[in-house]
């Protein structure tokens, strides 16, 4: 069943056109990768869906239309947004970090129960309890902002260049840990430059390339493409 559909959708900064009428589907239980060069719209595409941006065209998230609705609306629909360059909140603790996220939640006990939860997928953040978000690592802060996203307990995770700046190493383990939550159920699309590892974990991907829409396809698939070898593989 498709949970996510982009339809028809433009998006726009002031004057600039920056999506030009995106089609993109992503059905529950899927990791769905959108990948394309700097500049090309993928940021937008995500911001587009949770309100950030201003468009024309729709938005439909698990039957319902939520186009242009604000950010924190399209949270409480269960859209979670992990923005590039893991925005959290540096001065506050992990814990404290990680209860921002479930920021809709006054049930103690429910808080409790996410925490660990999060904490199984990223057992370093339980080491790091008290330590300041932002004297932790890169890809410590990467997992604090995945780990934030969930608290709200989303039915789709929005992933915008999870594996920026991070060490081969920690790459490998945020596309594993990934994965891992993909096999828990969750929904995924996957926003990556590094598109050979993306593509590798997806289910199916997308390419973007100035606001439009160039292939769509099994992941597996755009992996063996001359093209897509030739422009984003190389
Ligand atoms: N706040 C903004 N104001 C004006 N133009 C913007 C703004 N943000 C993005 N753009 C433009 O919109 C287009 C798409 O940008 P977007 O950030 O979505 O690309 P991207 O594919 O995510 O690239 P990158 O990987 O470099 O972030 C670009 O031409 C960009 O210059």
């Amino acid at each position: 069943m498709s949970l996510l559909q982009l339809r028809g959708l433009h998006a726009y900064y002031g004057g600039i056109e920056a999506l030009k009428g995106i089609s993109l589907t992503v059905n529950e239980g899927e990791i769905v990768t959108l990948i394309g060069s700097n500049g090309a719209g993928k940021s937008t595409t995500l911001k587009s869906i949770c309100g950030q941006v201003k468009i024309q065209g729709s938005v439909v998230f698990n039957g319902k239309d939520i186009s242009a609705r604000p950010p924190h609306l399209t949270a409480l629909e269960g859209i979670a947004h992990v923005p590039e360059g893991r925005r959290i909140f540096p001065r506050l603790t992990v814990k404290e970090n990680l209860e921002m996220g479930a920021f809709s939640v006054k049930d103690k006990k429910v808080i409790r129960e996410r925490t660990e939860r999060a904490f199984a997928y990223f057992p370093r953040l339980k080491e790091r309890y008290h330590q300041q978000g932002g004297t932790m690592s890169g890809g410590e802060q990467q997992m604090l902002a995945i780990g934030r996203a969930l608290m709200m307990q989303p039915k789709i995770l929005l992933l915008d260049e999870p594996s920026m700046g991070l060490a081969p190493v920690l790459v490998e383990l945020i596309f594993e840990i990934i994965q891992e939550l993909n096999r828990g159920g969750m929904t995924i699309l996957l926003v990556e430059q590094n598109a050979y590892q993306a593509l590798q974990i997806a289910h199916r991907g997308y390419v973007i390339q100035t606001g439009e829409i160039l292939m769509e396809d099994e992941a597996q698939s755009l992996l063996s493409n001359e093209q897509v070898k030739e422009a984003y593989l190389a």
